[in-house]
This record gives structure tokens, C-alpha cells and sequence, in this order.
């Protein structure tokens, strides 16, 4: 045995159909906000991974889009990204509302992971905060039900609220006991290992959809071209100077993003220079181009280009 002797580390995974709570769980597992949580679907295009530092353990957790029935080259490209990801870590935790019945998207889903299933798999059932007793009786039964149907044993089924932190350090032990044993991966203090170039490109598609979500659904990507502190700034007064194009795929959508006289853009780009700032603590000059890349979620050329 090494002197890592009871220490754990490893991967875990968060899955489940848009809107249900992955990106907030992963913040409240971690305790700050790393992965971007918004109201509507499929907002995490990115794999984001937040750690949980514990003295006996190293939690390593795997954000992923909404795993869905593809519907174009993107949805392809990220279901491959989620089933690669499942393969590889250690614990798949299925999240799965509360407040919302087994649906078709769930099946789908549990389907999915019973073929990739390796290690442990939890049913995390997420939004406790919005049912009383009964109907989270009702919720456990049903989940698992759903396991029997599709072939999965849970590992555990565990209730929690991301919101109001119900049971949240206990999913935090649960999944620990289920790494394996071995030294950290990553230095104290790190809480994400994606680069700030993609959490500032998910903060400025945020800051974009803002209102226009309807409109605007999946359309929107944003790539960082640049990055960097300004030269010949006191070291007390530091900027960041970051250059990002923002692309649509049609002229009609540049025209709602920019509004009229442009000042849609200007509320836009506000909006995700103050978030970007409190992410990284300091002050930002962004410099936003909004970029007509036609039909980019079905051409793998673009696709890569802009990170896909
Ligand atoms: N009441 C309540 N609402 C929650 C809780 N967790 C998440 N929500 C809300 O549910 C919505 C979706 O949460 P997200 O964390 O963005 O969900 P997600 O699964 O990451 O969504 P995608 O990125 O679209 O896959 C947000 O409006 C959250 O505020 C919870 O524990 N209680």
C-alpha cells in the first residue's frame, strides 16, 4: 500500500435530458459556479468538469449537453462526446427531476447508459425542494421501475436540491466511496480544467440568447480569438482584452442579435463583460463581432472551426 492509503480520486458524470439540473448540482457539488446554468435546454456544449477537493478525496465531475435523439451533425457530434465520456469515468449519475415524470427522452437516455454501463450508476433524483413526501415516493418508485425496464440496478437512488442543498454532501460522499483508490489528479485549488477561453465563449452565448431564445434556439456559437492581459498596464490596474466572434447562421439572425441601431449588441456585450469580470476578477475591454457562418451546424468544416 502507498501513502495514499484511503485517498480517492476519481471521475463522475452527470447525465440526463435537458433541464434537469445537471450544470446546478455540479455547482452546488463544487461550490462555485463553474458549469453555466440557465433556465432553457441544451446550453452546456461544452464538457466542463468541476473538482471537488475533500481531504479523502478528489472528485472529478463531467458535465455533458443533454444527451438527445440527434437531429443534426452537432447533436451527433455531442451524443458521441456524452457516450465517449460515459465509457470512461467511474460513477454515471442519471439525474432526473423530481417534479417530472419518467418520460421517452428518459428511456432513451437509460437505454444509452445500460450499453456503456461499466462502473456505478446512480439515479439522482434533482429538484427535491419542488415535491412534498408522497410524490417523491411516488418519484423513487417510478425511478425504480425504470431501471427494471431498461436493465439498470442502481447503485444508489438518492433525492437531492441542488437549490436548497438537500442531501447534496451525502450524493458528495456517496460518489466518493465509489472511486477508486489512488493519489489527486489535479493541484488544490483548481476547480475546472476547461480553459477560460470556453467558460468566457459560454458567458457571451448566454449573454446573446438572452430574450431571444425563442427566435434563436440552437443558432448561436462563439469562438474567443483573443485573449490577453493589456500591455503597459499598472499591475494594480490590470485589463483583459478579449476578442470574440459571435456566429449566426443567417443575416436575419445577425439582425436580431445586433437590434436596432445596435443597441441589442451593446446590452449583450454589457452583460457579458460583467459576468466575465466576476469570473475571472478583472476588468475586461470585450470586443464582440457578430459573423453569418451559414448553416454551421451542418458542416463538419465549420463544426471544428468553432470547436465542435
Ligand atoms: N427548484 C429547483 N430548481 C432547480 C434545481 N436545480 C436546478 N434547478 C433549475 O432547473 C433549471 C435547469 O437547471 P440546469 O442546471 O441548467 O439544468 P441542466 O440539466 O444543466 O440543463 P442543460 O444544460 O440544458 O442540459 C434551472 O432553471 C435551475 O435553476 C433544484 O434543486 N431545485
Amino acid at each position: 500500500m502507498s501513502e495514499t492509503t484511503g485517498f480517492r480520486c476519481g471521475f463522475a458524470c452527470l447525465v440526463g435530458r435537458p433541464n434537469t439540473g445537471k450544470s446546478t448540482l455540479t455547482n452546488a457539488l463544487v461550490g462555485q459556479k463553474v458549469a453555466i446554468a440557465s433556465s432553457r435546454p441544451q446550453t452546456t456544449r461544452h464538457t466542463i468538469r468541476g473538482i471537488v477537493h475533500r481531504p479523502d478525496a478528489q472528485l472529478v465531475l463531467v458535465d455533458t449537453p443533454g444527451l438527445h435523439k440527434p437531429r443534426t451533425l452537432l447533436g451527433e457530434r455531442l451524443n458521441d462526446l456524452v457516450l465517449t465520456t460515459l465509457g470512461e469515468v467511474d460513477v454515471v449519475g442519471m439525474c432526473l427531476p423530481a417534479d417530472e415524470k419518467t418520460g421517452p427522452g428518459d428511456r432513451f437516455l437509460a437505454r444509452e447508459i445500460a450499453r456503456v454501463r461499466s462502473r456505478s450508476t446512480f439515479a439522482i433524483v434533482t429538484k427535491a425542494d419542488l415535491v412534498g413526501k408522497a410524490r417523491m415516493v411516488e418519484r423513487l418508485v417510478s425511478v425504480q421501475r425504470l431501471g427494471e425496464e431498461i436493465g439498470i440496478e442502481w447503485d444508489e437512488i438518492v433525492p437531492v436540491s441542488a437549490k436548497t442543498g438537500f442531501q447534496v454532501d451525502l450524493l458528495a460522499d456517496l460518489l466518493v466511496a465509489r472511486l477508486p483508490e489512488g493519489p489527486p489528479l489535479y493541484p488544490e485549488g483548481e476547480l475546472t480544467d476547461q480553459p477560460e477561453e470556453v467558460l468566457v465563449a459560454e458567458l457571451i452565448r448566454e449573454a446573446a440568447l438572452e430574450g431571444v431564445r425563442e427566435e434563436l434556439p440552437h443558432s448561436i456559437a462563439v469562438v474567443v480569438e483573443e485573449m490577453g492581459l493589456r500591455e503597459d498596464r499598472p499591475p494594480d490596474r490590470p485589463l483583459l482584452d478579449i476578442h470574440a466572434n459571435l456566429y449566426v447562421e443567417r443575416p436575419s439572425q445577425k439582425a436580431i442579435i445586433i437590434g436596432t441601431k445596435g443597441r441589442r449588441l451593446v446590452e449583450v456585450g454589457t452583460k457579458a463583460r460583467q459576468q466575465i469580470e466576476a469570473l475571472l476578477g478583472t476588468p475586461v475591454y470585450l470586443d464582440l463581432y457578430v459573423k453569418v457562418a451559414k448553416d454551421w451546424q451542418r458542416d463538419p468544416k465549420q463544426l471544428r472551426r468553432l470547436g465542435f
